[in-house]
């Protein structure tokens, strides 16, 4: 920002407190010290974050539009001069500054050496974060607080492992947990704000905790061609958004509706030429009502949210027809018979999307998971600041900002704004969030927050085919309940060596299924065939089974697991479906982990160890080169949660109590004597099913131990087991009769083992 804006924005205040008006110039003024990679630390890895699941957005929700909007800093800039102006003409006090003000020292804070992402982001947390998580508060949003707090924070809310050289998880957040759903903010803030505040920011705090995406890279050459790379993609205006390139599947039908933008002025751009957009910006008062907290009325707020979401344009920008009247109705029609009875073509990718192709679709996806308007790619000294629009699926882009030498604005004043405005954005449309809940035909589903699903799948598909599919889903029943249980089903799935995954959960809904060849034979129910799968150029209905995949249920050191539905058309034209699990590894080790653990699998599958672990369907992989896959039958539910459901365990342990602790130990016992060691034995990994008991995660087990090794697990397993069920230990439970009997049962279990 110019130092002459800089006067004009704080002369006009009436703050008698000189410190004051120094601490805004200053921050106003601020530029970072340039960020200098570290290499004694090795080069940082470049890795973009891209995974499966940013290619299976839904298609109303996907990006479709890459455009150039140079005045974002400005416009953001302009956010601070609103505020000033506010309080200027309020004639506001500012109250006078703490000893522990943020920002008195901040000029020379924090180390501008950097060893990776995470240190990049460090910085800016330790400066920038820190200063204008408490600014923007004061000044964009209620200025008349009696002492400088602020219920915002620039964190990371937990921390997570990175899989790839960008880290993702900081944001601009309220104080406020969700789990205990409470604030951590003093009790005079609290105070200050009143309910009818606090009640607005709790909305907002938990329908929309991160109010803006940030991707951060590291201080290196790949990355800051990355920001440059994207005037490319601006230029050529023919941004492909990436999805599985599987041809001939069953059509799927965008089910989801895209969230409202906000009403406020400043972000309403998108359905007007660029040019006129631009014009518009420069018109609008920024942020009117801003800072008086002025929204528009309900029903305004309510039209505009409902138009958003009506004829939304597809790809190619041609408003979608009906579902009578389009495409996917003749497919449908013309469909043999199932969803799934349409011959198939892997088709593998012919190149792949370039490093800032794959950054703006994962981020893109991010922003749309968490319902985020801005996003804002930093590495360091670079930075270009983003504006998804809903209502056009289009991101616009500023022009590429030197965080160290751009002075108009400069990018103190630059990321003050940006926190005015992602804060002002956030609480307005989680307000609209709220009040189309009130509207019956757009209430959103439980569970589904955000992302607002508008009917069900099937529900789109035109009544022949919706005929065919209730036939098929009363046959699945039929068959299941007879012919065909779960066995049977995975007998046949085992055969086939192709499998069409689709991700139906949350934001995704894949336009098309990713592919994913067989790499491993199954296990279970019986051994099959060793040969290894070639990939074919189509595949009939009858020699593929597609998944469903929804919610993660499990997320560790090999991957996500998702819980997830196996369905497939048999020989007799029959769909039969059976709930499965599905673990996916993407990184080069997690991949070896997940080989080596189907590896465990197969070993124990050989030696005749069934019941007490999952079925294993086979490991496959994306024909794409994403994502290694092992497909296994749903154990349960982790005994962990049985417990708490049947908490406080009776002092006298009961029948059921007493067996499933004996299964247990029976189960490491039939593990042990296949001549594998778990090694892994955590309550996470024990779970509970109709028929028994299963013990899961063989990713760091062994083949080849010792006998001692083997004691030592079973006797460390009794005492988790005893420690779950809140048992005494075993020298304790000598003298324990109530706890005895289930002691001496696996004492006795103990020594038929050895
Ligand atoms: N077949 C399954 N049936 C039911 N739940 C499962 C299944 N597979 C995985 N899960 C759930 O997902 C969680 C994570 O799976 P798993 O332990 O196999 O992954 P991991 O990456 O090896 O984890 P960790 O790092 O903890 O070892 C499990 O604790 C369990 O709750």
């Amino acid at each position: 920002m110019a130092a002459d804006s800089t006067e004009s924005s704080c002369d006009g205040l009436s703050i008698q407190f000189d410190e004051v008006v120094q601490e805004l110039r200053t921050l106003f003024e601020y530029s970072p010290p340039t960020l200098t990679a570290d290499s004694s630390w090795g080069t940082p890895s470049t890795r973009v974050p891209f995974w499966i699941y940013d290619k299976h957005l839904d298609g109303n929700l996907k990006l479709l539009h890459v455009k150039s909007l140079p005045t974002i800093p400005k416009s953001l800039a302009a956010c601070v001069d609103a505020a000033m102006k506010s309080i200027a003409e309020g004639s506001v006090e500012l109250p006078v500054l703490g000893s522990s003000y943020p920002a008195s020292d901040w000029p020379n804070y924090g180390d501008p050496l950097v060893t990776n992402a995470r240190s990049v982001a460090q910085f800016y947390k330790d400066t920038l974060g820190l200063s204008c998580s408490l600014f923007a508060y004061m000044l964009g949003i209620h200025p008349r607080s009696l002492s400088w707090m602020s219920p915002l924070c620039w964190d990371m809310r937990e921390s997570t492992r990175t899989l790839s050289s960008w880290v993702e998880k900081f944001s601009l957040r309220l104080k406020y947990n969700l789990i205990r759903k409470q604030f951590f903010m003093s009790p005079e803030l609290e105070e200050f704000l009143g309910d009818k505040m606090m009640s607005e920011l709790e909305n907002a705090a938990t329908r929309l905790p991160d109010m803006a995406t940030w991707m951060i890279g590291p201080v290196s050459s790949e990355a800051e061609a990355i920001h440059r790379d994207m005037d490319r993609l601006i230029l050529e205006n023919d941004l492909k958004f990436k999805i599985p390139s599987t041809t001939g599947h069953a059509p799927t039908h965008s089910v989801l509706i895209a969230p409202p933008d906000a009403t406020l002025l400043w972000l309403d751009i998108g359905e007007d030429d660029i040019d006129d957009a631009r014009k518009t910006l420069t018109k609008r008062p920024l942020t009117k009502g801003a800072s008086t907290g002025e929204r528009p009325r309900r029903s305004a707020r309510l039209r505009h949210a409902v138009i958003a979401t009506k004829a939304l344009p597809e790809a190619d920008g041609v408003p979608k027809a009906s579902p009578k009247k389009s495409g996917a109705k003749r497919k449908a029609d013309s469909a043999p018979e199932a969803t799934n009875g349409f011959i198939v073509s892997p088709g593998v990718e012919p190149e792949s999307p370039s490093a800032t192709e794959r950054l703006l679709q994962h981020a893109w996806v991010q922003s749309v998971r968490k319902d985020t308007s801005l996003i804002i790619f930093h590495c360091g000294n670079f930075e270009r600041i983003g504006i998804r629009h809903r209502k056009t699926q289009t991101l616009y882009l500023s022009d590429l900002i030197d965080v160290v030498h751009d002075k108009d604005p400069a990018y103190g004043k630059l990321h003050l704004g940006l926190y005015i405005a992602a804060f002002q954005d956030t609480l307005d449309r989680a307000s609209q969030l709220r009040d189309l809940e009130t509207v019956p035909l757009l209430r959103v589903p439980e569970g589904t927050k955000v992302q607002r699903l508008k009917r069900k799948a099937v529900d789109f598909l035109e009544p022949s085919a919706k005929r065919v599919r209730t036939e098929i889903e009363a046959t699945s029943k039929t068959e299941t309940g007879g012919a065909l249980n779960d066995d049977a089903v995975f007998r046949e799935a085992g055969l086939r060596n192709l499998s069409l995954f689709h991700f139906q959960y949350g934001v995704y809904n894949s336009i098309s299924p990713s592919s994913f060849l067989r790499v491993e034979r199954v296990l279970w129910p019986s051994v099959g065939p060793l040969t290894s799968a070639r990939l074919h150029r189509k595949y009939l209905p009858r020699e593929y089974f597609t998944v469903s995949i929804f919610s993660p249920i499990g997320d560790g050191a090999t991957g996500i697991a998702h819980k997830a539905k196996l369905e497939l058309l048999t020989s007799a034209n029959r769909s039969v479906a059976c709930d499965v699990v599905v673990k996916l590894a993407f990184t080069k080790e997690q991949k070896e982990r997940l080989r080596h653990e189907y590896s465990i699998y197969a070993h124990m599958a050989d030696s005749g160890v069934q019941g007490v672990i999952v079925g294993v369907l086979g490991l496959f992989e994306d024909v794409e080169g994403g994502p290694l896959a092992l497909v296994m039958t749903h154990g349960g539910k982790p005994l962990e949660d049985c417990i708490d459901s049947e908490w406080p365990i009776p002092t006298e342990p009961t029948e059921e109590l007493k067996s499933r602790r004996a299964a247990f130990l029976h189960a490491l016992q039939k593990i042990h004597k296949a001549g594998v060691c778990h090694k892994d034995l955590r309550p996470p990994n024990l779970l509970v099913n109709e028929s028994g008991v299963v013990i899961l995660d063989f990713d760091l087990a062994r083949i080849y131990f010792s006998e001692d090794t083997k004691f030592q697990e079973f006797d460390e397993f009794e005492s988790l087991l005893n420690e779950m069920y809140g048992l005494e230990s075993d020298s304790e439970s000598e003298t324990d009769t109530s706890t005895s009997s289930v002691t001496s049962l696996g004492s006795s279990i103990h020594a038929s083992a050895k």
